[in-house]
C-alpha cells in the first residue's frame, strides 16, 4: 500500500480537490491495497488560525476571520458535493467551527494563549479540511474513513513540537488499518494526541511527518508527497531561473539540500521512512504527469557532479579567537554546550587547525543572545585577555553545494571557488565535512543571488552558461554586434553552451537596463522609450548594483570617458571587452594598471579589435609571448582606412572622394582625421609594442604624416574634407609619382630595436606589402622562432562586420573561462 499526502495548495480550492480525486482514482485503480491519504489544512488556514488565536489573546475581534474560514470550506462543499450530501457536511463542519469559536472566546476572555490551547486552535485546520475532503471522496469511492490522527499518533505533552511515542503509535496505526483494510483512510496531518487525550501538534513540516509515521508503521511501498512544485530542484527557482527538477536523490542528499531554504519537504520529518528505506516521491498536484523526484536509499549512479545548491539568505556569524583556546581540550565543548543549553541552534562551524579561532553561524534572532551568554560564560578569559571580544558579522548568507558524487572527486571545491572568485564573491568562512557531500560557504547576503547563479552555471555545464553584457555605444560597431548576437544566439546556445543577455545599453543620450536581457529585436525602441538619460557614472553604478553573474562591460565607443572607469570595473570583478583603443594607448602606466587590476581580480580584459579589427593579431602576439618567444621586429599596415584609400586612389580618382567612400563603408574612426593623421595607426603600434613587452609612450612613436599642413590643422571634420579638395595637388603628386615608378603607396609601421616608426612609402612588386586590396591590413612578426620567414596575418582590418565579429569572439572566449 501507499501513503499519499496532499499539502495545503492541493486541498486549497474546489479545482485542486478535483485533481486530488483524479489522482486518487488512478491510485485505487492501479493498486490492490487501499491507500492512506494524509491531508494538510487548506492553504493559508494554519496561518489564519494562528493569527486569530494571537488576536484573541490580545483582545482583538476574530469574527471576520472565522466567517472567512467558514466561507472557504462551505464554498468547496457547495461546489463538489451533491445537494443531498451537503447538509451532513455543513453540520459536521459547523460543529467544529462552533467549538473553535468557543475556544477563541475563552482565549479572548482570559487574554491568555498557552501552547496547549494554541495546538488545539491549529488542529481545526486539518480536522476541517479532512472532514470536507473525506465527505467529498465518499461520493466517488465505496469505503472512506475519516481518521483523527490524535487517536492514533501518541505523543508526549510538548505542545507545539510534540515527541512521538513510536511503539504505541505504530501499534495503534497497524490495528486501525487491520480493522479497516477495505477502506481508504483520510487522516488529519500535523496533529496528534497525548495520553490525556489532549491535542498536540508535530511541529514544522508536521503533515509530512504524519505521512512518514503512517508509511513506516504500515511498511508502505511508497510515500507520495503531493505539493505545488515539480519535486526538488537543483536550487531555489526564485533565485536561479535555470534550476531544474531532480529525478532521484538519496536521503542524505535530500536532507542536505532541503535543510536550507527548499520548502518542498522538511527532511527531519522523513526519518521514519528513511529508517525503513521507504521511497518518498515528491509530485506536483498541478502537473500530475510530471515524474517528480524520488528520494530513496538505492539511487542509480548519477552523472551530475552535484545534486544541487542550497542556501540560507540571512545568517550571522560569530567569531571567537584568542590564545586561551589553543590546545585546550574541552573549550569547544564548553562553548557549544552553553549554546545548546540556551537552545541556540548552530547552523555551521569552522575552526582553523591552529585552533586560534572558532567561527560559527546562527540565525539573526539568536545573535545577540549568543553574544551575551558567551561573554558571561567566558568572562574570566576575556578579562585575562586569553580571549578577544566576540566579533559578530550580520547580513550574511550560506551557499552549499550538495551531492554524494563529490566524494573522492577532485576539483569540486576548485570549481566552486573559481566561480565565486571570478564573480568577486568574497568567502567569509568555509565548512566541509569529511563525508564530502556538502561544501558550505558563507558569503555576503547581497551576493547570494549572483553566487547561486554563477555556481549553478559552473556545475551544471549541460545547461547554458549565461553571460550578462553591459554595452556602451550603439553606433556602427555597437549595433552590428547586437545584430550578430541576435542572429547567432541559437547556435551559440547549442554549440557553445553560452547565452548572452544584454542587461544594459547606453549611448550618449539614453540608457536602459533589464536583468532578464534586453530584446535584441527591439533594443532601439527600448532605449528610445527608456526613462533614463545617459549618465556613464550611473550606468556603471547600476551595473554593479544589479550584481549579475558572469558580467562583462563592453566598450564600443571612441570616447575617452569610459576609460576612466575601467580600473573600477575590474575591481568590481567585472570583465571588460573593448574595441576602443584610447585606453590601451594612453599612458603606459594606465595600460599596466588595467592589465594588473584585471589579473588581480581574476577577470578578463580582452581587446582583440584594438588592432586589425577582427583579425587575430592581439591573440597571436599574446600566444607568441606566453610561449616564451621574443619579438625582434614587427612590420605592418594597420590602417584599414589608409589601405583602402591607397588601393582605390588610382587613375582619375580624387583623394577627397575616396576618403568619403572609406568613411561611408565604416572603415574610418568616427572622426576620419584620426585615421588620416596617423593617430589611429600610432595607437595600434603602441598597443602592439606594449604587448610585445616594450614600455613605450606615445612620444616614442615617430609618425610621418600623409596629410599636408592645412589638412592636419583643420578645425572640424567639414573643414578637413574641404582641405582634401583644396590640397588635391598634394595627393595627386604622391599618386603620380608612385604610378610613374610602377609602385604603390603604402603607410607602413615598424617596430625594431625598441623604436616605432610609421612612414609613407612607395613600394614595388617585390615588396611583401605590394599586393593588398580593399581595407586589408597585414602584419609580419619576426621573432626568435619565426626568424627565417616571418609569421604573417593578413585580411580586411576595418569595417563594422569584422570589428563586431572580433568583439563577439572576445565574448565567446570570455564565456569559456
Ligand atoms: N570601424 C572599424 O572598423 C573599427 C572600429 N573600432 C573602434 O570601434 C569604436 C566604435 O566605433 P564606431 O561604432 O564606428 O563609432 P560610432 O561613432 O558609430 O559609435 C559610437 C557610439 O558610442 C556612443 N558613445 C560615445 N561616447 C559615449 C559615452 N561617453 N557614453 C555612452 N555612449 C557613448 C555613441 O553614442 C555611439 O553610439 C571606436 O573606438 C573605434 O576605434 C575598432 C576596430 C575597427
Ligand atoms: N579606423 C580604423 C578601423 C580599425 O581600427 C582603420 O581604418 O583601420
Ligand atoms: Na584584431
Amino acid at each position: 500500500m501507499k501513503v499519499l499526502k496532499f499539502g495545503g495548495t492541493s486541498v486549497g480550492s474546489a479545482a485542486s480537490i478535483q485533481t486530488l480525486l483524479t489522482i486518487l482514482k488512478d491510485e485505487v485503480k492501479n493498486e490492490a491495497a487501499k491507500p492512506v491519504v494524509v491531508l494538510s489544512a487548506m492553504g493559508g488556514v494554519t496561518n489564519l488560525l494562528a493569527s486569530m488565536a494571537e488576536d484573541a489573546a490580545n483582545g482583538k475581534e476574530f469574527t471576520a476571520q472565522l466567517a472567512e474560514l467558514e466561507r472557504r470550506h462551505f464554498e468547496v462543499v457547495k461546489a463538489l458535493l451533491d445537494v443531498q450530501n451537503q447538509n451532513p457536511a455543513f453540520t459536521r463542519l459547523k460543529i467544529h467551527f462552533n467549538q473553535l469559536e468557543e475556544l477563541l472566546q475563552g482565549i479572548l476572555t482570559l487574554r491568555e494563549l498557552t501552547p496547549k490551547t494554541r495546538d488545539q486552535v491549529l488542529s481545526f485546520g486539518e480536522r476541517c479540511s479532512t472532514i470536507m475532503v473525506s465527505k467529498i471522496a465518499a461520493q466517488h469511492f465505496k469505503d472512506v474513513l475519516y481518521v483523527d490522527a490524535a487517536e492514533v499518533i501518541k505523543t508526549d505533552s510538548a505542545f507545539g513540537n510534540a515527541k512521538v511515542n513510536t511503539e504505541l503509535t505504530e501499534l495503534l496505526i497497524k490495528t486501525l488499518q487491520q480493522e479497516n483494510k477495505d477502506k481508504i483512510l483520510f487522516v488529519t496531518g500535523f496533529i496528534a494526541g497525548n495520553d490525556a487525550g489532549q491535542t498536540t501538534t508535530l511541529g514544522r513540516g508536521g503533515s509530512d511527518y504524519t505521512a512518514a509515521i503512517f508509511g513506516a508503521a504500515l511498511n508502505a511501498k511508497e510515500i507520495q508527497i503531493w505539493t505545488d512544485v515539480n519535486g526538488m530542484m537543483t536550487a531555489d527557482p526564485r533565485m536561479v531561473k535555470k534550476a531544474f527538477s531532480l529525478t532521484e536523490l538519496t536521503y542524505t542528499e535530500a536532507m542536505e539540500l532541503s535543510y536550507f531554504g527548499a520548502k518542498v519537504i522538511y527532511p527531519p520529518t522523513m526519518i521514519p521512512a528513511f529508517l525503513k528505506k521507504i521511497p518518498i516521491v515528491i509530485k506536483n498536484t498541478f502537473e500530475p504527469e510530471f515524474v517528480g523526484t524520488v528520494i530513496r536509499h538505492d539511487c542509480k549512479a548519477s552523472t551530475l557532479p552535484i545534486k544541487g545548491i542550497s542556501s540560507i539568505n540571512n545568517i550571522s556569524i560569530l567569531n571567537l579567537e584568542g590564545s586561551g583556546m589553543v590546545g585546550k581540550s574541552g573549550f569547544s565543548g564548553r562553548l557549544f554546550s552553553l549554546l545548546a543549553r540556551e537552545q541556540i541552534n548552530i547552523i555551521l562551524i569552522t575552526q582553523s587547525s591552529s585552533e586560534h579561532s572558532i567561527t560559527f553561524a546562527v540565525s539573526p534572532q539568536d545573535t545577540e543572545r549568543a553574544k551575551q551568554v558567551i561573554e558571561q560564560e567566558f568572562e574570566l578569559e576575556l578579562l585575562a585577555k586569553k580571549l578577544e571580544h566576540l566579533v559578530i558579522e550580520k547580513n550574511l548568507a550560506i551557499l552549499a553545494v550538495v551531492g554524494e558524487n563529490m566524494k573522492q572527486t577532485p576539483g569540486m571545491s576548485g570549481k566552486l571557488f573559481h566561480a565565486l572568485g571570478r564573480n568577486g564573491v568574497n568567502v567569509r568562512a568555509i565548512a566541509q565535512g569529511s563525508s564530502e557531500y556538502n561544501i558550505s560557504v558563507i558569503i555576503s547576503a547581497q551576493d547570494l543571488s549572483k553566487a547561486l547563479n554563477a555556481v549553478h552555471d559552473a556545475f551544471f555545464v549541460q545547461l547554458t552558461k549565461t553571460l550578462h553584457a553591459f554595452c556602451l555605444g550603439t553606433g556602427n560597431i555597437g549595433k552590428t554586434l547586437f545584430a550578430q548576437l541576435n542572429a547567432h544566439s541559437d547556435y551559440l546556445k547549442e554549440h557553445n553552451g553560452i547565452q548572452v543577455k544584454v542587461a544594459g545599453i547606453s549611448n550618449t543620450r539614453k540608457m536602459t537596463f533589464n536583468s532578464d536581457g534586453i530584446s535584441l529585436d527591439t533594443w532601439q525602441d527600448d532605449i528610445e522609450s527608456s526613462p533614463y538619460s545617459a549618465d556613464l557614472k550611473e550606468f556603471i553604478a547600476k551595473m554593479k548594483d544589479m550584481n549579475l553573474p558572469n558580467c562583462v562591460f563592453i566598450d564600443n565607443t571612441a570616447s575617452p570617458k569610459p576609460i576612466e572607469f575601467y580600473e573600477d570595473i575590474f575591481k568590481a570583478n567585472i570583465s571588460v571587452i573593448t574595441c576602443n583603443k584610447i585606453g590601451n594607448s594612453g599612458s603606459y602606466k594606465q595600460y599596466r594598471t588595467f592589465k594588473d587590476t584585471a589579473r588581480r581580480h581574476g577577470v578578463d580584459f580582452f581587446y582583440e579589435t584594438n588592432v586589425g579589427a577582427g583579425l587575430p593579431i592581439i591573440n597571436t602576439l599574446k600566444n607568441l609571448m606566453n610561449s616564451g618567444d621574443r619579438v625582434q621586429r614587427i612590420e605592418a599596415i594597420l590602417s584599414g582606412t589608409i589601405s583602402f584609400i591607397f588601393n582605390n586612389f588610382k587613375g582619375d580618382a580624387n583623394f577627397h572622394d575616396v576618403v568619403k567612400e572609406a568613411q561611408e563603408k565604416g572603415y574610418t574612426e568616427p572622426d576620419p582625421r584620426d585615421d588620416l593623421s596617423g593617430k589611429d595607426f600610432m595607437r595600434k603600434m603602441l598597443i602592439l609594442a606594449r604587448d610585445a613587452g616594450y614600455a613605450m609612450e606615445e612620444a616614442d612613436v615617430e609618425i610621418q604624416s600623409v596629410l599636408p599642413k592645412a589638412s592636419l590643422e583643420a578645425k572640424s571634420v567639414e573643414d578637413f574634407y574641404a582641405t582634401l579638395k583644396t590640397e588635391d595637388a598634394h595627393f595627386a603628386k604622391l599618386k603620380d609619382q608612385a604610378e610613374k615608378d610602377g609602385k604603390v603607396l603604402r603607410y607602413i609601421g615598424k617596430l625594431e630595436d625598441g623604436k616605432v616608426t610609421i612612414t609613407l612609402q612607395m613600394v614595388d612588386e617585390n615588396h611583401p606589402f605590394y599586393m593588398l586590396s580593399g581595407s586589408d591590413n597585414i602584419i609580419s612578426f619576426t621573432t626568435d622562432r619565426y626568424k627565417e620567414r616571418p609569421l604573417v596575418v593578413k585580411g580586411p582590418g576595418a569595417g563594422a562586420e569584422v570589428t563586431a565579429a572580433g568583439v563577439f569572439a572576445d565574448l565567446i572566449n570570455l564565456g569559456a573561462n
